[in-house]
């Protein structure tokens, strides 16, 4: 299907740059394209070949706007599917703009965002999901991302999909075919091969669900919170993980009233760190909704760092039995630093999440002398008895020393696994819900093969698995579903 419109947009981000691209596709690409580019060797652009690419100067009745490279794609062979042509500019912004105007004067229109890509999409030269993989490549950041994006783009995904989508609809047609003779109670699809081919379609369809735990998490950065009592240094420790001097950091309590978020790559995995207000009780309106705020984020958090004060940290009680809150003498609440009061915020975390990895962090310990950290790696091994869950470290936010050690103790709790082993992993919340759906309807298969339902039954249920298939690759699509994914693009992508 060739639209009848030609698109033009700029191909490189906006602002200056060495050199800029401009796209245009459309069936008046080549010969609008000719009627302003200037060869230095008087070519003519529509009798040039596919994939060559020409110097010369963009030019119009009155001037020359730059010295140029145009590159020539004809239809089919081109991104779009249409015909293409590529001019690389100067990238100054105001060179680019007149560039563009200059086209739209000539009869293109302005491109939509993610409209190159649709094309392609509509032009069969890519599916659905191949074309969500291009918007993730993009916004890839990390080596985990990208590498899930690329497979994704490759096909890797579709190609498992189609072939399961095809078998599935081999049965239906048998199935179907039987109804035609009904009379005759003959059996074109064998039962048992069909109850083998739903059940591995379950297992892989299982797989690739269970894939969108460790997809979305690759996706989007694994959450880790951290928390603790103000001026423990939580946005100090935020800042040396960055390597950013991201949060602002003071020694008056109560410096953090909003979270702050961003995100860093260790070990090609995506992290995204959240400083917390520290939590207290306090009076102050402002910094209440902060506190409030730091126990949603735990709530959203995959992984919480409690951050406490070694410089602080009162350490006469530590015989602390084992899984128990010390008892403090009547009368009397903990203070600041106190291990009692310490133990019993980490288990509040605890008891509300016990499925959360909670890493327990001293902070600061540059400030202590030899036999208090001694001190303090036994009274931290307590604070650790009470979970199994929980780990511990030491570190100094300030100097850096041990930052590397939560680094690689934030990486191990990740599970890795199914990306070593290039698994096909699920990272787009539309196709985990077709998957969703299509597991459901091949469990009604199974189901009403077991009981023995008729065969015009069966056959509805397995039309509607193979409905949420084809949903994914795009071969059932509406215009709604297609505007939303590709709204997301960028323009000129
Ligand atoms: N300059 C430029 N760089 C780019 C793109 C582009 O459109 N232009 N791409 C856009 O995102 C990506 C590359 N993707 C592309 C995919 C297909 C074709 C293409 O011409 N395909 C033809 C011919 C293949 C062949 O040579 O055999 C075809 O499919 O028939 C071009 C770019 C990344 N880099
Ligand atoms: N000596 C030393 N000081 C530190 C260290 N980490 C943080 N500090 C200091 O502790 C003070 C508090 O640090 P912040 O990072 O603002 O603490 P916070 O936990 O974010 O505090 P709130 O935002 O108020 O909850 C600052 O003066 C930091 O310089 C450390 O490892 N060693
Ligand atoms: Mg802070």
């Amino acid at each position: 299907m060739l639209t009848q419109d030609t698109i033009v947009a700029l191909a490189t981000p906006s602002g200056a740059g060495a050199i800029a691209v401009i796209r245009v596709s459309g069936k008046d690409a080549i010969g609008i394209a000719s009627s302003v580019f200037r060869s230095v060797h008087e070519k003519e652009l529509s009798e040039q070949k596919t994939h060559t690419i020409h110097l010369g100067h963009i030019v119009d009745e009155t001037k020359t706007y730059d010295q140029v490279l145009v590159s020539i794609f004809k239809n089919p062979h081109s991104y779009t599917g249409e015909d293409v042509v590529e001019i690389s500019c100067h990238g100054s912004p105001y060179i680019q703009q007149q560039i563009i105007q200059l086209f739209l004067r000539k009869g293109c229109r302005m491109a939509n965002a993610g409209e190159f890509t649709l094309r392609a999409f509509l032009n069969g030269k890519l599916d659905l999901s191949q074309a969500e993989a291009v918007a993730d490549l993009i916004a890839s950041d990390n080596e985990a991302s990208h590498q899930i994006a690329m497979q994704q783009m490759r096909g890797g995904f579709s190609n498992e999909i189609q072939k399961l989508r095809e078998e599935l609809m081999n049965f239906a047609s048998l199935i179907e075919l039987e109804l035609d003779f009904s009379e005759e109670d003959v059996e074109f699809a064998d039962r048992t091969q069909f109850k083998e081919l739903l059940d591995r379609i379950e297992n892989v369809l299982k797989r690739l669900i269970d894939s969108f735990a460790v997809g979305n998490v690759i996706k989007n950065g694994i959450p880790v919170a951290i928390v603790g009592e103000p001026n423990v240094g939580k946005s100090t420790l935020l800042n040396a993980l960055l390597n950013e001097e991201r949060a602002i950091v003071s020694d008056i309590a109560g410096t953090t009233r909003d979270t702050i978020e961003d995100e860093i790559a260790i070990g090609g995995i995506g992290f995204r760190f959240i400083d917390t207000a520290g939590i207290r009780d306090t009076k102050d309106v402002v910094e209440s909704i902060g506190i409030q705020k730091t126990f949603e984020k735990i709530e959203q958090a995959q992984v919480v760092v409690y951050l406490v004060d070694s410089s602080e940290l009162k350490m006469e009680s530590p015989s602390v039995p084992t899984r128990d809150i010390p008892a403090l003498p009547a009368g009397r609440s903990p203070e600041r630093g106190e291990l009692s009061l310490i133990l019993m915020e980490i288990q509040k975390i605890k008891n509300k999440y016990p499925q959360k990895p909670l890493i327990v962090v001293a902070n600061k310990v540059d400030q202590l002398s030899k036999e208090k950290l001694q001190k303090l790696e036994k009274n931290l091994l307590v604070i650790l008895n009470a979970s199994e869950k929980s780990d511990h470290l030491l570190l100094s936010a300030k100097t850096g020393q041990g930052v590397d050690k939560l680094q690689e103790h934030l990486l191990s709790l990740v599970n890795t696994g199914a990306l070593r082993n290039n698994e096909t992993i699920v990272t787009n919340t539309r196709h985990y819900d077709a998957l969703l759906k299509a597991l459901e309807e091949v469990r009604k298969v199974q189901e009403g093969l077991a009981m023995g339902i008729s065969g015009d039954l069966l056959a509805i249920d397995i039309r509607q698995a193979l409905y949420h298939f084809g949903e994914i690759t795009g071969e059932i699509t509406s215009d709604d579903l297609l505007g939303n994914i590709f709204a997301n693009f960028c323009i000129g992508k």
